[in-house]
């Protein structure tokens, strides 16, 4: 079982002898963490004696031994600042290596402070103070940032052999001689390899570094990789591990999936074959002299650092990717962000850069057996993993927390609380630096190797995790909606050259180097769409709308639909809702058949790159969509086509569109809104509610509908919060909803909301009520307009600036919604009026696998610009579809 076999492996030490025993001794220990890990009893066994080199001639070599009779100035004074245990080295990694990844498990499941004892600082003459002591990393989990475990200083080179390190042509770089602590620090032999000392780690250090390029132009990467993309969207539409479209790290479930590395690097961060170190990422702003991104104050351990340590305790191995431009790449990446492999994270601590504190992690690959694409090519690493002996480990005077040493210049606690932390300890009076602790010299800083190619073996570090999806399979039978679920709308690693694609085209995935996939479409029948729950009727339907008191309805019924028409406070326009019933959706030609006809025939539909200068590549559009007759602008890079041949759902919509606004305009409500309208709140309204039949429907026949827009949502694709308020439209928009059932939301702008922009300008438009600080705003109305009058526009817009403060206003937030309407299959919505557009926003949702909406508007062929008209001609509705031909056998026309 590779579970035992890698901590087995682990016995193989300077001590052979002892090998056998401690094995099996291990092995239990290692049965009882993984059977018993929440069990406390576990703690009280006998702990494990992994057979390790005894390290306290590492101890001595520092701050003299205890029976050191010279007694130098220099012990005396690292005494006042540090407990070394008196314990071996063998001890303190039982207790590391072992207990502490129980423990960690443990105050998982605790997490409170209040329940592990911290651990008092211990004066000279105390008891060992590295012992069995399960308290450091109890509380260290939630609020102290700790290495988290110590990796297994004994394990073998995942080679599987051991390896000597290659540290033979020792020379000592004037640059690296900024190391403080000049003893030999010399390591008994460990694994084989030979002791170590301080010029022959800085030697090995000056071989890991040779080979850093921060270019370009980099060397060639020895391979490909196998998953790769090039735009932000793409990738994280495709893999499941990595979805963040704007921050670093992708978490999900208290779990870290994937770590996204790309320009803004820390120069401390590190790259080989095998190992990443990084910053962990936020908490940076631009310096505005350098342009250079720099840390905006303290880092602290968060969210992210939480994930991660979830991640090492439960052995989730983590994704990295690499972007175009990561300065600390061996090789040069060939793509715009290129899928490294799965990766173990092992340590997280703090740091200090700058006047800041910065949050770092360690990670090693998940399987250090398999060549990686990214060495670059004829450069063999100079030191595999576990070549060395164990990171240095000392227990802090202050705080009696231990820390690995993380760089040769000398060991620093890393506990970002404690006084010492980030201070190096000189190890002589005469040390150049004096005897007081000091900082270390940023730029003079170098990985100590034996921490930087440490080998942490985990149970599944063999294992083959994939870095492709595999949910976009179809069932061996057809499926209806199978092939509209969400699995179908992620996009697709190409199998021939490892691209991420984001799915663009309705009817499959396509990848520019020619690699197609069409998925077969099962038709979802119109009957299918039928809610057991509403049931729908020849009768009118009942109503499913909710809105604010707000809102004012009026309630009436003809030609087989519901129509619920709404007066949104203070705006003159409205919205109607048309819910259709049974008799319209099975017409010939009606709903039904037009969702069906839209599954049998590519209308063209396809998402829409929109232009984000935040990410890298663009954004698409979260739906699908073309645009029939006159260009419709607005929606980058719309397809349009000339109206289809009679008998097309694109056709029908229009036709059936325009005779339900025709019949709106010109049959307003003849009765008083329904009774749960609040007047009240009506008659505060500061704009017209007034509308002129005969003046709309003029203006609609003079302007009708010239504009079919197809939607095409596939399940949980949605169009969120925005309005139709562009330049050259018309003032009436009708949209037909075909398929699953969706939601329309109508909510008041932000900026009308709150009364001030994003921009922290006041907005000066008149105040709607059931906005924010609507009384003082209104008061503002006329101050405003005769300031406006009289002073330049740079000081009206000034005191626009000032306002916001003066009236306490809260600059982020939402409206909540005023109106939610449950669109049936077959519904109609009709927005009538400018204003409607200019201080509301709408967005649609839909519960179910498949749903099309075809929207209607008239576009002014005037505010095209030559390039942008229609090069075919747009001809007027010619089909005359009459919705008052279907009757219903009991229908009682008429408002109610
Ligand atoms: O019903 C829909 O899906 C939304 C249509 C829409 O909001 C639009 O076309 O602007």
């Amino acid at each position: 079982m590779s579970f035992t076999g890698s901590f087995s492996h682990r016995q193989k030490s300077s001590d052979n002898n002892d090998s056998q025993a401690s094995q099996e001794q291990n092995q239990s220990i290692v049965e009882n963490h993984s059977f018993r890990d929440h069990d406390a009893e576990t703690f009280a066994q006998p702990q494990p004696e992994p057979i390790l080199a005894d390290s306290q001639d590492l101890y001595s070599s520092q701050i003299g031994s205890d029976d050191d009779t010279t007694n130098s100035h220099a012990a005396t004074h690292l005494r006042e600042h540090l407990q070394v245990s008196g314990s071996s080295m063998r001890e303190r990694f039982s207790t590391f290596g072992w207990i502490s990844r129980q423990d960690q498990q443990r105050s998982f499941a605790a997490l409170t402070p209040e329940t592990s004892p911290r651990r008092q600082p211990h004066s000279q003459d105390d008891a060992p103070i590295v012992q069995n002591d399960t308290a450091t990393n109890n509380d260290s989990w939630q609020t102290q940032p700790t290495l988290p475990w110590c990796p297994p200083w004994n394990a073998p080179s995942p080679g599987g052999t051991q390896q000597a390190p290659i540290f033979t042509d020792v020379s000592f770089h004037a640059s690296q001689a900024t190391t403080i602590d000049e003893d030999p620090m010399d390591l008994p032999p460990c694994n084989g390899s030979p002791t170590l000392s301080q010029q022959a780690l800085h030697d090995i250090a000056d071989r890991l570094f040779a080979h850093r390029t921060f270019g370009p132009p980099k060397p060639e990467p020895v391979g490909q990789p196998s998953v790769w993309a090039d735009a932000r969207m793409d990738l994280c539409e495709t893999l499941h591990y990595f979805r963040s479209y704007q921050s670093a790290c992708h978490s999900t479930g208290g779990f870290v999936r994937g770590f996204m590395f790309d320009k803004v690097a820390h120069p401390r961060d590190y790259i080989d074959s095998n190992v990443v170190i990084a910053r962990a990422g936020g908490g940076q702003v631009k310096d505005k002299d350098s342009g250079e991104m720099k840390a905006s104050g303290d880092q602290v351990e968060g969210t992210t650092s939480q994930n991660l340590k979830n991640c090492m305790s439960h052995y989730n191995p983590v994704v990295i990717i690499t972007g175009i431009d990561n300065p600390h790449m061996p090789s040069q990446p060939p793509h715009q962000y290129c899928v490294l492999d799965y990766f173990k994270p092992t340590h997280t601590w703090v740091e200090k850069s700058g006047n800041s504190k910065i949050v770092r992690y360690r990670f090693e690959k998940l399987n250090a057996r398999k060549d990686s694409w990214w060495r670059p090519i004829d450069v063999e690493d100079p030191v595999e993993l576990g070549s060395f002996s164990p990171p240095f480990i000392k227990s802090c005077g202050t705080c009696a927390r231990e820390s690995l040493q993380i760089y040769l210049n000398g060991w620093m606690c890393l506990q970002p609380t404690c006084g010492l932390f980030w201070l190096i300890l000189p190890s002589s009076p005469d040390s150049p630096r004096g005897s007081e602790p000091f900082e270390p010299d940023e730029a003079s800083l170098v990985y100590d190797p034996r921490f930087l190619k440490v080998h942490t073996p985990w149970p599944n570090d063999d294992h083959e995790y994939p870095l492709t999806s595999n949910d976009a399979m179809l069932s061996s039978h057809a499926v209806p909606g199978e092939d509209t679920s969400e699995a179908f709308i992620r996009g697709a690693v190409c199998p021939l050259c490892g691209r991420c694609n984001s799915r663009i085209s309705w009817t499959g995935w396509e990848c520019p180097c020619g690699w197609t996939k069409t998925p077969p479409h099962t038709l979802i029948p119109a009957l299918s769409l039928r809610e057991p729950l509403w049931p729908l009727t020849h009768n009118y339907t009942p109503s499913r709308d909710t809105h604010s008191p707000l809102v004012k309805v009026f309630v009436s019924f003809a030609h087989n639909y519901r129509i619920n028409r709404y007066s949104l406070p203070g705006i003159s326009g409205f919205i109607i809702h048309m819910v259709a019933n049974r008799t319209v959706v099975s017409e010939p030609g009606g709903p039904d058949a037009m969702f069906e006809e839209l599954q049998r025939v590519d209308i063209g539909l396809r998402r829409r790159m929109i232009e984000n200068r935040q990410l890298k590549g663009g954004t698409y559009t979260r739906n699908f969509l073309v645009n029939y007759g006159m260009p419709y602008k607005f929606i980058a890079a719309t397809a349009s086509h000339s109206f289809p041949p009679s008998s097309h759902p694109i056709t029908a919509a229009r036709s059936r569109l325009s005779w339900a606004a025709r019949y709106l305009l010109s049959h307003p409500p003849s009765t008083p809104p329904s009774p749960s309208s609040d007047d009240d709140a009506m008659s505060t309204s500061t704009t017209s509610t007034s509308f002129h039949p005969s003046f709309a429907l003029r203006e609609f026949e003079e302007k009708e509908f010239n504009e079919v827009l197809a939607l095409g949502y596939f399940e949980s694709q949605r169009v969120s919060y925005h309005d139709d308020g562009e330049l050259g439209l018309g003032p009436t928009i009708a949209t037909i909803s075909l398929g699953a059932p969706g939601t329309m939301r109508i909510r008041l702008k932000a900026k009308h909301h709150l009364g001030v922009s994003k921009a922290g300008v006041y907005t000066d438009a008149v105040p709607l009520p059931g906005c924010c600080k609507f009384e003082e705003r209104m008061a503002r109305v006329d101050e405003l307009r005769d300031l406006r009058a009289t002073v330049s526009s740079g000081q009206y817009r000034n005191r626009l600036k000032q306002l916001p403060k003066e009236l306490d206003l809260k600059t982020s937030g939402n409206a909540s919604d005023a109106l939610t309407m449950k669109l049936g299959h077959g519904d109609i919505i009709i927005m009538h009026g400018v204003e409607m557009q200019k201080y509301y926003e709408h967005s649609v949702d839909h519960s179910g696998k498949l749903r099309f909406a075809l929207t209607c508007r008239y576009i002014d062929p005037d505010s095209l610009c030559e390039s942008e008209k229609p090069r075919y001609p747009v001809e007027p509705d010619n089909e005359g579809y009459d919705g008052a031909a279907w009757t219903l056998e009991d229908e009682q026309e008429g408002s109610l």
